[in-house]
């Protein structure tokens, strides 16, 4: 039988991101003497990518800028992430101890994010977590990604899991809603980015740290799923 597979989002989810995500954005804007944004503005403007992270903090700043205007500011931003990483990024408390459960029990873990691969890939392995993960899949590795169904199909693909032995972990709507695109149950994290409470987004389970995140819990979600399908099939 296919191993179980544990799909983990980036930003927010895996990596505290925050703090390098708005000093690298504010370099960027401040080329256009736009004024810097908060932790607070973050949460409106992450979860699609960098591209729309700077065209969202354009519009906060009562501008609308075009694809072409963002690509120079796309690379300004780029340059500077890459220069800092890992910066202050690091990984949520009790990650490590979970991953080690999730490994320990025979599943495999795999990360599945809309930042664009040639940041997600470095940050990962800067923060020695390359290992951790049989692979990794971003915003521009598909031609679509998360909210779209097809962005979990492919990550689960490569991991050569099993769509029916999959879970979800992310902290925002894109991920709430990629997995109940494919199908899959979802566990929603308290300590995100999501600009709403995640209850609200309707996920099969909320955790407020990672030593809530069980192989009980994983299995039974599991569990869940498979039944509820066999029952309406
Ligand atoms: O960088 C982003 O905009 C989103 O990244 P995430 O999908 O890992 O949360
Ligand atoms: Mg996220």
């Amino acid at each position: 039988m296919t191993a179980p597979l544990v799909i983990f989002d980036l930003d927010g989810t895996l990596i505290d991101t925050a703090q390098d995500l708005v000093t690298s954005l504010n370099h960027t804007i401040a080329a256009a003497d736009l004024a810097p944004v908060s932790y607070q503005d973050l949460t409106h403007l992450v979860g699609q990518g960098a591209r729309v992270m700077i065209r969202r903090a354009f519009e906060l700043r009562g501008h609308c800028i075009g694809e072409q205007e963002v690509e120079p500011l796309l690379e300004r931003f780029l340059a500077h992430y890459k220069r800092e990483m890992p910066g202050a990024s690091k990984p949520y408390p009790g990650l490590l101890e979970a991953l080690d459960r999730i490994s320990g029990a025979g599943m495999t873990a795999a990360v599945c994010t809309n930042k664009l691969e040639e940041l997600a890939l470095p940050l990962i392995e800067k923060l020695g977590l390359a290992d951790r993960f049989s692979v990794v899949t971003g915003g521009d590795t598909f031609p679509v990604r998360k909210p779209d169904a097809r962005h979990i199909l492919g990550t689960v693909e490569r991991a050569d899991g099993d769509l029916r032995q999959t879970v979800m972990i992310g902290d925002s709507v894109n991920d709430i809603l990629a997995a109940r695109n494919a199908g899959i149950p979802s566990i929603a994290v308290t300590f995100g980015y999501s600009d709403v409470p995640v209850a609200e987004l309707q996920p099969d389970h909320v955790i407020e740290t990672f030593d809530d995140l069980t192989i009980d819990l994983i299995q039974g979600l599991i569990q869940a799923r498979l039944q509820a399908n066999t029952a309406v099939e």
